[in-house]
């Protein structure tokens, strides 16, 4: 039995439909049963609608015709019991009223499951695609943000997803209404053989037809998932900007930019609707041409030759009419689902794992540096395509030492810092942490023993508590104040007007740039870090905050092995090592005294500064 499976299993995988739509079919593992249930409640919907169907057909023939008992209902005992010997044609007219009635009920019951049903199957589609976008924006490498569109990412998760689940409610109501076709037709070829095979290649015509239409709307769907994606990146970048806008004054220029953007989409979308909306007015026109030459040709042929009762003819014709929406929508919905090409394509372009780069996790715990970081001849670039950023880099960072990495702006001393959580791998060479290889350590293990702290860092739009506690499980409050302390945050926290429970604002707007960088050193602290990342600021502050922050970022430091990007000299002067960065290439290293002796690229630095901040420009006395 299991070699059957499998073998089935094997042909399914093999299909180009698996192929091409595997990313999603393969959700289906975590609804199936919901789906199934839908499935199930539509079909007995359409059995009991068919069933009433036939039994109309009867109720009718015994109003026309009082006396008759050769009426086929597909059961025996159904029949025994309407048609009894000693039953009037009252008692049989008022039975088969009471089964018409029952049928009905029954329909009506499952036409509310089956819908019910089968939306929780779409809402549970979009759930899961929704999640498995999570799951695969937060295992990516960030190289790959590097190239990936924000406004691309967010389209998808957004707007894509929406449009793929109302596709996926138009499949499964492909699949109602086709299950309901199928008893439908069942039902008619049960009155006439003959008529039932006419109206079925009639409607077959209809639907070739319609399928050359669906692979024009399938083409133009694409430009508008395009469009939507290069709108949301226009509707970010807007509001992110609005600052750089407005002060700058190019409102007149994003306008434009802006306007063309939104102009694109509508293009798009009424290329598309032009395309769909053709076909709902085409189909129906032929329908009905195509019904109102059976109804002609049933009467002729059949009714005025006896060979077909009028009753029968009223309910193929009742069964037609009735098919007739539902041969529409079908068609429709055939289309519709042709219109969502576009999405399906963005969504899956995000899903597929093959053509992208992933960390692969290690398996040792990490969970203290006992001797020392040691990169060996490591090379570096973001994109394959790209110049390396970093070159040959042989450098070793000492337990407990603070290592200075200086240079000038592009150097390449934050990927250098970044390679140490394993934001990135190397291209070539290693980076051993206590002699075992970087990618052998669980990444969760090496993170939460280390703290970044940099002028970039993020800030949530939550409370003063949540940005603090981040990442942290079960922080009581005197340890949290104690943080804020510790940062030098208390002060401005508790004059805020919710104190902890303040919400700062999308990316920190309501903090100042120095109140940013004491956040985040709480955030830091907390987390007691055995390792710490200092990505020091370059934005001028004042002294007083200046001396505040140096405080704090001191106390942080204190039995942590530090890796410090250093933008002013002054702040490295007691760096255990200095580490000269030039165009990716390690120029010198050592003790700060011992490279300023040297005269060699610190040494120049150093002229820099301070002929700069001789000249009183605090901007110059930077790297
Ligand atoms: N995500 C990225 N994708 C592609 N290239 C990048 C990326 N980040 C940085 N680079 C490039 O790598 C080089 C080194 O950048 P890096 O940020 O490491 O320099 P840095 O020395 O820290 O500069 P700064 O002092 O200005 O912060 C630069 O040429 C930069 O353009």
């Amino acid at each position: 039995m299991q070699k059957v499976f499998a073998f089935f299993r094997s042909l399914i995988q093999v299909t180009a439909f698996w192929q091409e739509n595997r990313i999603f079919l393969r959700e289906f593992k975590y609804f199936w049963d919901i789906a199934v249930l839908a499935v199930i409640f539509s079909f007995l919907g359409a059995v009991f609608e068919g069933a009433a169907l036939v039994v109309i057909n009867s109720f009718l023939q015994v109003l026309t015709n009082p006396e008759t008992t050769a009426i086929n209902l597909g059961f025996d005992w159904l029949k025994l019991w309407i048609f009894s010997p000693e039953s009037s044609t009252n008692d049989r007219i008022a039975r088969l009223g009471f089964l018409v009635i029952l049928l009905a009920w029954m329909r009506s019951l499952f036409a509310y499951l089956g819908p019910v049903y089968a939306k929780l199957t779409d809402a549970s589609f979009a759930d899961r695609m929704r999640k498995s976008m999570f799951e695969q924006l937060v295992s990516l490498s960030l190289s790959y943000y590097s190239q990936a569109r924000s406004g691309d990412l967010v389209n998808c998760l957004n707007n894509e997803i929406a449009t793929i689940q109302r596709g996926f409610g138009a499949v499964s109501g492909f699949a109602i209404r086709g299950s309901t076709l199928i008893v439908y037709i069942v039902a008619m070829f049960l009155i006439s053989w003959q008529l039932s095979l006419a109206s079925l290649v009639l409607f077959g015509m209809l639907s070739v037809f319609i399928s050359s239409f669906v692979v024009r709307v399938r083409e133009a769907s694409f430009p508008v998932s395009q469009a939507g994606g290069d709108f949301t990146s226009a509707g970010i970048e807007l509001i992110s900007a609005m600052r750089t806008i407005q002060t700058s004054a190019t409102q007149n220029f994003e306008r434009v930019r802006f306007y063309r953007v939104s102009e694109r989409v509508k293009q798009a979308l009424f290329r598309l609707n032009k395309a769909v909306d053709l076909i709902r007015p085409l189909a129906e026109a032929i329908s009905t041409t195509i019904l109102i030459c059976v109804i002609v040709t049933a009467f002729h042929v059949f009714v005025v030759s006896g060979k077909l009762q009028t009753a029968s003819l009223l309910t193929f014709m009742f069964i037609l009419f009735r098919m007739m929406p539902l041969v529409e929508q079908v068609n429709g919905l055939r289309v519709e689902i042709g219109s969502y090409g576009g999405s399906l394509a963005k969504l899956r372009e995000v899903l597929t794992t093959e053509d992208k780069i992933y960390l692969k996790d290690g398996e040792i715990e990490f969970t203290h540096l006992e001797n020392s970081i040691e990169f060996l001849a490591v090379d570096f670039s973001y994109n394959s395509a790209d110049k390396p950023v970093l070159h040959d880099i042989n450098l070793s960072i000492k337990r407990g030492q603070t290592t200075a990495l200086v240079g000038s702006s592009g150097a390449g001393k934050t990927t250098l810092a970044d390679l140490v959580p394993r934001l990135y791998d190397p291209t070539s060479g290693t980076i051993l942490i206590d002699g075992v290889d970087l990618k052998d350590i669980k990444i969760s293990s090496l993170r939460s023993r280390m703290a970044i702290v940099s002028q970039n860092t993020f800030i949530f739009n939550a409370s003063v508590r949540y940005n603090i506690a981040y990442g942290v499980d079960h922080v009581d409050e005197q340890t949290l104040v104690e943080a804020a302390r510790q940062a030098n945050a208390l002060d401005f926290i508790l004059d805020m007007p919710q104190g902890f429970d303040t919400v700062l604002g999308d990316r920190g707007v309501r903090l100042s740039g120095g109140q940013c960088q004491r956040i985040a050193i709480a955030r830091a602290l907390l987390r007691k870090p055995d390792i710490l990342i200092l990505d020091e600021a370059t934005s001028a502050l004042d002294s007083v905050t200046e001396r505040l922050i140096q405080e704090s970022l001191d106390r942080l430091s204190k039995g942590c092995t530090v890796i410090a990007i250093a933008h002013r000299l002054s702040t490295i002067a007691n760096a255990d090592k200095v580490v000269v960065l030039e165009r990716g290439r390690i120029v010198e290293q050592g003790t700060y005294q011992e490279l300023i002796d040297r005269k060699g690229a610190l040494w120049k630095y150093h002229q820099m500064q301070n002929s700069s901040s001789n000249s009183e420009n605090p901007e110059h006395g930077q790297l």
